[in-house]
């Protein structure tokens, strides 16, 4: 695989998503960091997205429930480079009924080299770097090169 460049600008757009055990540590987070949260663009799955939306009084685009399909929605604006950063409270003890989209967004977070909080301290590690408030270069797949060495 080879790689190339992409511009993560200092306004970045930015994926919250919680399970439901872990909805209320993702709002106490976010209250904590609205000042931060404010300078940039909000997504998140359909409940956590109104949750959030209700406590930190910030507009957020929302998708699709997670259940219903809202981390495919994530994972598709990862692979489009439309998202530079997911903080992703996942539940450790419950399994999801939609675990294989779980997977599938995690898995493609790390395809696309996406800083991945899966966790209030890891979040806060994420949002106390200088990167938070600078533009930056992040590596990316270089997808044409891979077309192109596929075409058979
Ligand atoms: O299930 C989720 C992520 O896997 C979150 O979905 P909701 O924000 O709609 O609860």
């Amino acid at each position: 695989m080879e790689y190339k460049s992409h511009k993560v600008p200092v306004k970045k757009s930015i994926a919250l998503v919680a399970h439901d055990n872990k909805k209320d540590e993702l709002i106490s987070w976010a209250m904590r960091h609205k000042e931060e949260l404010v300078n940039h663009e909000l997504f998140a799955t359909g409940t956590t997205g109104a949750l959030l939306e209700r406590h930190l009084g910030l507009p957020i685009h929302k998708f699709i429930s997670g259940p219903l399909g809202g981390d495919q929605q994530i994972g598709a604006l990862i692979s489009e480079s439309k998202l530079d950063l997911l903080v992703f409270f996942w539940d450790p003890f419950e399994s999801q009924p939609h675990d294989p989209d779980v997977k599938a967004l995690l898995r493609i977070a790390a395809v696309w080299n996406i800083p991945v909080a899966c966790n209030e301290s890891s979040a806060d590690f994420v949002f106390s770097s200088p990167m938070m408030k600078a533009s930056h270069e992040r590596r990316i797949p270089d997808y044409d090169s891979y077309l192109r060495s596929r075409s058979f």
